[in-house]
């Protein structure tokens, strides 16, 4: 079974706005509530793509109640742990001139909580995967995705991790199976901007080198990378279209690179269907569909 975690899960509120202007009324043109962060994107994307897998993860209040139907609506399983206390977050994403996206700090995660979700995690064996993504609250200390793969160290589990700076590089010593940074990402966690491909591949090879088997470097519009962990060096472009809403396209390459895998068993295949899964979600106002995954996939 596929496990994603999403430690930190939201309601999407993306507001459309013409001309947006600060300090000052603006009315919407277009508003739509989705169920967010990264964890939960992958497994609605998996779904789509056929693939069943049980989300993990916390929520608290009224928005967790929502978000958690919201998920379930889209057909996945959900385990989530309730929280006592708070709200789970909601997130604004504002589409304008430009894109603009307001993250909630979410609600805190007692040690109690923490302990339920080890517990369900420690039952996972080799024949599971399991995806770790986005931020965690300010509640959780920074080494926990360190701490969770640490304590599941021993037990040979295929686990993706789709995170930032240290969050991702105190888990390589762990040897995840994919980790899936964006450029800017990649410049950030060495305090550099990388401008060219060969640039990004430099630093790419240095998450490899830190433990990474595989490395998915996306780049938005500029195309992809990804390095294996047999030494191959993939480049591919992306797929021609109109952005609609990027919100979730990494998540949904994420989903498309390990249901291309599981289907293929080859590391290239998946390359291909991630980098049609992502662009397919960012060229429609909600996640990727199979049948828009599977048109695209024939151009690349
Ligand atoms: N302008 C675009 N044209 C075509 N495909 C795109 C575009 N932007 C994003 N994508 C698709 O989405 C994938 C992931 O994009 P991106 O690099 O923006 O990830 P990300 O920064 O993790 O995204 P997010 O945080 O918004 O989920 C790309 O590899 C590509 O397949
Ligand atoms: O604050 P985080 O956890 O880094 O990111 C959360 C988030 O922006 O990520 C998803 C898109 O990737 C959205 O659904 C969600 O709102």
């Amino acid at each position: 079974m596929i496990y994603t975690v999403t430690f930190n899960p939201s309601l999407d509120y993306i507001v459309e706005v013409k001309d947006f202007k600060q300090g000052v009324v603006n009315r919407t043109n277009d508003e739509h509530i989705f169920p967010g962060g990264k964890g939960i994107n992958v497994s609605i994307v998996l779904k789509n793509l056929g693939f069943d897998s049980v989300a993990l993860g916390f929520t608290a209040g009224f928005t967790g109640i929502e978000i958690e139907e919201k998920v379930k609506a889209h057909g996945c399983n959900t385990d989530f742990i309730r929280l006592e206390s708070g709200l789970s977050r909601i997130n604004v994403k504002l589409k304008s001139n430009e894109e603009s996206e307001i993250n909630g700090q979410g609600p805190s995660i007692s040690k109690e909580s923490l302990d339920k979700l080890m517990v369900k995690l420690e039952a996972l064996t080799e024949e599971d995967i399991l995806v770790l993504a986005g931020s965690i609250p300010t509640s959780l200390p920074e080494d926990i995705y360190e701490n969770i793969l640490k304590r599941l160290a021993d037990k040979n589990i295929r686990v993706v991790v789709d995170a930032t700076k240290d969050l991702l590089l105190n888990v390589l010593k762990y040897h995840p199976f994919l980790i899936k940074p964006n450029n800017h990402e990649l410049g950030e966690m060495f305090g550099v901007t990388l401008k060219t491909n060969e640039e990004i591949i430099t630093y790419a090879k240095k998450l490899k080198d830190m433990g990474a088997r595989n490395v998915l470097i996306s780049m938005a519009g500029d195309g992809a990378i990804l390095l294996t962990e047999d030494g191959r060096e993939y480049f591919s472009k992306v797929p021609k279209g109109t952005v609609v809403n990027s919100v979730g396209a990494g998540d949904s390459m994420v989903a498309g690179f390990i249901a291309g895998f599981l289907e293929s068993n080859e590391l290239e295949k998946a390359f291909k269907m991630g980098v049609a899964t992502g662009s397919a979600s960012a060229f429609s106002e909600e996640l990727a569909k199979k049948d828009d995954v599977l048109r695209l996939l024939a151009t690349i």
